[in-house]
């Protein structure tokens, strides 16, 4: 499965963590990521992340892009709600785009890790035959 993890600033340690518990399940699959939270990510675990621009300067748009092409299975967001973002409005399209094209997204660590266990359990196949 091709997977986007995305983190806000103030949720990067979480997204950090996360990555570590999960390194098990995630170096399985293609990773994605905004700039910064991709070279937090591959810096913490050696995992293979394919880095897009930082999310203020375009990340969010080209994760969006992605899906657009069908390109992205999974969507990871630790999105941080008690700070204004700057370019709230590629956040929004993001999510926006997830819904069009009922691309899985969770925005919270609580939701990641049910996420994770689903993708390791193999709820995702029929991700495949869309794919197909
Ligand atoms: O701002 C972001 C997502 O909206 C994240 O971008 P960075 O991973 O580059 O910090």
């Amino acid at each position: 499965m091709k997977i986007a993890l995305i983190a806000h600033d103030e949720k990067k340690d979480d997204m950090i963590n996360f990555a570590i518990s999960y390194k098990h399940i995630l170096k399985e699959h293609a990773l994605f990521a905004t700039g910064t939270t991709g070279q937090r990510i591959a810096e913490a675990t050696g995992l293979d992340v394919h880095r897009f621009n930082s999310g203020p300067l375009g990340g969010d748009q080209q994760i969006g892009a992605k899906i657009s092409e069908n390109e992205m299975d999974l969507v990871i967001f630790f999105k941080d709600p008690l700070t204004a973002q700057p370019h709230e409005p590629d956040i929004s399209a993001l999510m926006r785009l997830c819904d069009v094209y009922q691309i899985p997204l969770v925005t919270n660590l609580a939701g990641a890790e049910v996420m994770i266990r689903a993708l390791e359990a193999g709820f995702f196949h029929w991700r495949d035959v869309i794919d197909a």
